[in-house]
């Protein structure tokens, strides 16, 4: 994909994968104006993913793009793309119980909210663990807005690349069944 990106419009509906300089690799869609949903492949957390989380989302200025959001586990979250630079900064501030038990995380997330919701209030909050992070963005696909095939299985070893190489989606951007 080598577009240029601009306003918000132009954001909204990309799909991205991106690793982080300390080597964690994330998978995130811009669903819409309001909502991503993510799937992440490497880190503390790999083999979490996520749908339809509320998020902030606003152009900081021309091809930059801002979003933050808040999740059920305490985990707060904040992303800058500059997709023309094939680069954003993420900041994740995760509450100690999540780095003393990732594995609570590590799932389909919509399916246990309450789990979330519980453990965040059993276990402690602080201190936080803060990781900020510049990241290479290794793949950008056009998926449309409010594609509900983009982050639709859980993360398996290949997917990245199934991805990348064009076996995962067809021309419509709508998952292939195999
Ligand atoms: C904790 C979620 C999360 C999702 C995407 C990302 O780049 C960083 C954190």
């Amino acid at each position: 994909m080598t577009k240029q990106f601009k306003e918000l419009e132009d954001f909204l509906g990309t799909h991205f994968i991106y690793t982080y300089d300390n080597g964690w690799n994330y998978e995130w869609y811009a669903k819409n104006d309001h909502t991503v949903d993510y799937r992440i492949h490497g880190g503390m957390v790999a083999g979490r993913w996520v749908r339809d989380q509320e998020a902030n989302i606003v152009k900081l200025t021309d091809g930059v793009f801002k979003i933050t959001w808040t999740e059920p586990t305490g985990t707060d979250v904040a992303l800058d793309f500059m997709p023309n630079e094939n680069k954003l900064h993420g900041t994740i501030f995760f509450p100690k119980w999540v780095e003393e038990h990732p594995e609570i995380t590590v799932t389909y997330q919509n399916d246990h909210i309450a789990l979330m919701e519980e453990s965040r209030e059993k276990y402690e909050t602080y201190p936080k663990l803060l990781v900020p992070e510049f990241a290479t963005i290794t793949y950008m696909g056009d998926a449309g807005q409010n594609n509900e095939d983009v982050i639709s299985q859980a993360p398996y070893e290949g997917m990245i690349e199934d991805i990348q190489e064009g076996r995962y989606f067809d021309e419509n951007y709508k998952k292939i069944n195999r």
